[in-house]
């Protein structure tokens, strides 16, 4: 017997390479493999019946009508689409403080909704809830009255969100979109408690089986969401989010909130933006095992990705990949990306 079968203490050969030489070895690397019901597809519905617009800042995405939603979906899901997100673009209705437009009847994401739960029965639908898209100021709640500020906010003109306002009213839009048909909600917003009112409500009303909560629970003030705000016309027009979205250093707040959304009753946890967030993403695996982990590549790193690739940095398929590998690497079982179309395509693809 070679004296190495039986002394602990030789190393072993420090040769890996013999292990991943072909192809196949080198996929079997991999600890889980994307499969096409993990992508979720956001999409841009907008007012204008019969829009299609180009998003410049998102190449080769597009503000839909909702009369032209059908056909743009209807090879996509033939493709294997499984799930989309939408976000409305309210560009005729009337904005106000309350965000009234969001859960109007007639409001785009509500009919778009009804749509697709009519036209494609399989296709899972999630809405945003968020009020950044339809109130006038452009921020995600409802500020506090005048009346509420101190003397001192009240000449200074201080701007400052009704946190418990605006979970009231996160939960009557989050109502509106499950009565329409949405099998999730996902509060976007980053108001604090509203997890716990939503789930209620949603119990209350009779939705409790059948409409999930997905929480963008660790939510990050990121220099990445500018073709988002362009697309959505979501810009606000004073200050900025930093009071409710989190600072890009701030890792014990985003556990926090991630354990404070799983005790709230989130069916889903989401960490965003991803790829500067890997770690939070594996921290949110380990703090939350049983629940399914999203995270949203978001307009900014997709615009990134598609930028590098136009300046010959690197193959566009090649480095949306990799992306989305480091995802899956990190745990997540849920990937919201505008690469949706194009890693319909890319699956189908012999390797
Ligand atoms: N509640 C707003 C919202 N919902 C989703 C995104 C970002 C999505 C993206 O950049 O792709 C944002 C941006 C923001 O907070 O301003
Ligand atoms: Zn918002
Ligand atoms: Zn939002």
């Amino acid at each position: 017997m070679p004296a190495s079968q039986d002394r602990v203490d030789v190393p072993l050969p420090a040769i890996l390479q013999g292990g991943y030489h072909h192809p196949l070895l080198r996929s079997l690397q991999a600890e889980r493999h994307l499969t096409k019901d993990m992508l979720m597809y956001p999409i841009f519905i907008t007012d204008e019946p019969d829009a299609v617009v180009e998003i410049k800042s998102l190449p080769g995405q597009k503000r839909w009508g909702i009369n032209k939603l059908r056909d743009f979906l209807a090879p996509l899901v033939a493709k294997g689409l499984r799930s989309v997100i939408l976000f409305g673009v309210p560009l005729h209705m009337q904005k106000d403080g309350r965000g009234s437009p969001a859960d109007d009847p007639n409001t785009p994401v509500i009919l778009a909704t009804q749509l697709i739960r009519r036209e494609f029965p399989h296709v899972v639908v999630a809405c945003d809830v968020c009020l950044c898209e339809y109130t006038d100021h452009g921020h995600c709640g409802e500020l506090c009255p005048l009346e509420q500020l101190t003397p001192a906010e009240q000449a200074a003109e201080a701007k400052v969100i009704d946190n418990a306002r605006s979970v009231r009213r996160m939960q009557e839009v989050a109502l509106a979109y499950a009565r329409a048909g949405a099998q999730i909600v996902a509060p976007s917003d980053m108001m604090d408690g509203r997890i716990g009112a939503i789930k209620q409500v949603l119990i209350d009303e009779g939705f409790g089986n059948r409409c999930a909560v997905m929480s963008y629970s660790a939510k990050f003030a990121s220099n990445m969401y500018g073709p988002f705000r362009e697309a959505a016309g979501s810009v606000p027009n004073f200050g900025d989010r930093k009071c409710y979205q989190f600072p890009p250093n701030a890792r014990g707040l985003a556990r926090r909130a991630i354990m404070r959304d799983v005790r709230e009753g989130a069916d889903f946890i989401m960490v965003k933006p991803a790829m500067p967030y890997l770690d939070i993403m594996s921290e949110a695996r380990a703090l939350a095992p049983d629940l399914p982990l999203a995270c949203y590549q978001v307009s900014g790193e997709y615009s990134m990705i598609h930028a590098g690739a136009n300046a010959g940095v690197y193959d566009l398929k090649a480095m949306a990949i990799e992306s989305i590998e480091g995802f899956l690497r990190a745990g997540c079982t849920l990937i919201l990306t505008y690469f949706t179309p194009d890693l319909l395509d890319w699956l189908d693809e012999a390797k």
